[in-house]
């Protein structure tokens, strides 16, 4: 199988925020955002692997900037590993000053889909071939979370996260 760029399963979405997606403060509601990032990244694991993805875990959702209400918001998603049958895929989310067009970063998602077959049988992807310097830096920071979504997951014994365990070992 062909190996693949971010690039190529890069997936841009770009919507406002209606009154019933907000909360209590006019704020867009946390569940409407993450609904919006699923999508984005349901759809960029599906353009990498070509196949159907369910979603397996949510690894990181950061919620560093409220989003008000008639903002212009901004979900870009691309697959920034590749396993076997799984894919990383990172989420950046960006708000739009209305008067100057200038994009500010609210928000940064982690998920991990999985490409399965019609019968949802999990199936293998293509390998993910960074290019940028960004891009570098998600794939090789990666592993370490796979490790850490599987062993709390209860799916990873601690004592297998080589990777988990390189963190806090002294060479
Ligand atoms: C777009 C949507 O919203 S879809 C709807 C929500 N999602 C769903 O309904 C999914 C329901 N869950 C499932 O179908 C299954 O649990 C699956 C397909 C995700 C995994 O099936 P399993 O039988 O556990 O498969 P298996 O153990 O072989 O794991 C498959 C891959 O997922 C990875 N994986 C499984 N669970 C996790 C996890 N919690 N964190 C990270 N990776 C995981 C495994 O490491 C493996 O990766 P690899 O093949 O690349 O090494």
């Amino acid at each position: 199988m062909e190996s693949k760029t971010p690039a190529q399963s890069r997936t841009t979405m770009t919507d406002m925020v209606l009154p019933s997606e907000t909360n209590a403060l006019q704020n867009l509601f946390g569940g409407e955002l993450l609904a919006r990032m699923d999508r984005a990244a349901s759809i960029a694991a599906g353009r990498h692997s070509r196949r159907i993805t369910v979603t397996a875990s949510v690894n990181h959702v950061a919620f560093n900037l409220a989003i008000p209400l008639g903002s212009v918001v901004t979900v870009e998603a691309a697959v920034s590993r590749a396993y076997n049958t799984s894919m990383e895929v990172y989420i950046d989310v960006w708000i739009e000053d209305r008067y100057n067009g200038k994009k500010t970063k609210a928000n940064e998602a982690i998920y991990t889909f999985v490409a399965v077959d019609e019968t949802g049988k999990p199936t293998e992807v293509p390998e993910l071939r960074p290019e940028t310097e960004l891009e570098q830096i998600r794939y090789e920071g990666a592993l370490r979370r796979k490790q850490l979504s599987l062993v709390l997951a209860g799916k990873m014994k601690p004592d297998d996260a080589t990777e988990l365990k390189a963190l806090f070992t002294k060479n």
